[in-house]
């Protein structure tokens, strides 16, 4: 499944048991574009005792992240399809949190669009985690020294990290030179999502991401919140209105509300479906 291109193997593991030990290795294996599938990372559905269901994310590298924004509206999907969860509103459980996503099917009764409540934007430093932070609170127009050079990011999490820069044009954004180098930054110790932003207006803007463990994507639901979370904090957007965000593979709504909380809107789709027979278990 996808959602804006950003595009997973999601296993129902309400069915199938997976050995822990296996699922970092397994990610890498159906993540790779000539030898397995091919997918920006691995994505496990299952039951949960906090929520309706679970959902676990482990990167193309094999690293396990918090949080999936284009994930999230992809299993809401997914479980309301396949009939694991029979309500629109259904909750899912993450190891950055619990949240809350609304399936809105079409007359024919198919999920063409979720919305996530993604809960409330995380600003401690402790929390991202990101080190050596000259200010309290909000982590805003923070230095950062990259090639002996000077930039100014700002800092969050939406359950997973996030690091934002604001550049005049979207084109000429450093994705593949500065993406890699702030990922791998000793200043997160856990790594780091980079996205670049180019603001239109208070409510429209361009956006890229070198993603934490997958490289560049075409899209990133968790940094979109971001990136308006952040351009609400650099005083470029409104609290409480929706912001248009063009990502490489369409657009995504989001709205930091009043009450602190991060909405997300837009499309998830089913590529195709499946039995994966792993290599090394083949008869
Ligand atoms: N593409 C995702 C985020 C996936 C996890 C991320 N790379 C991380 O390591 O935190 C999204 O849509 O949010």
């Amino acid at each position: 499944m996808h959602g804006l291109g950003n595009q997973y193997i999601f296993i129902n593991c309400f069915d199938v048991k997976l050995e822990e030990k296996e699922l970092s290795l397994l990610a890498v294996e159906v993540s790779d574009i000539y030898t397995g599938i091919g997918s920006d990372g691995l994505i496990l559905m299952g039951p949960s005792d906090v929520a309706d269901l679970q959902m676990r994310i482990f990167n193309k590298d094999g690293s396990e992240a918090k949080n999936c924004g284009n994930g999230l509206r992809c299993v809401a999907k997914y479980a309301y399809d396949y009939n694991l969860i029979s309500k629109k509103v259904m909750t899912i459980e993450t190891l950055g949190g619990i949240v809350q996503a609304t399936v809105h099917p079409d007359d024919a009764g198919s999920v063409l669009l979720v919305t996530v409540d993604m809960g409330k934007p995380r600003f401690q430093a402790e929390q991202i985690p990101v080190t050596g932070v000259s200010q309290e609170g909000p982590i805003v127009g923070e230095k950062i020294e990259v090639d002996s050079e000077n930039h100014e990011m700002t800092v969050v999490s939406m359950g997973n990290p996030h690091a934002i820069f604001f550049v005049d044009d979207i084109e000429d954004a450093p994705l593949m030179t500065l993406g890699p180098k702030v990922e791998k930054h000793e200043r997160f110790p856990e790594s780091v999502n980079v996205e670049f932003v180019q603001q239109v207006s208070g409510d429209e803007l361009h956006f890229r991401v070198w993603e934490r463990g997958s490289g560049v994507t075409q899209a990133c639901g968790t940094g979109a919140c971001a990136a308006v979370v952040a351009s609400v904090l650099n005083g470029l957007s409104n609290k409480g209105e929706e912001v248009q965000v063009h990502l490489a593979g369409g657009d995504l709504y989001i709205t930091w509300d009043e009450r602190d909380h991060v909405w997300m809107k837009g499309p998830a789709e089913t590529i195709c479906e499946g039995t994966y027979y792993r290599k090394n278990q083949r008869k």
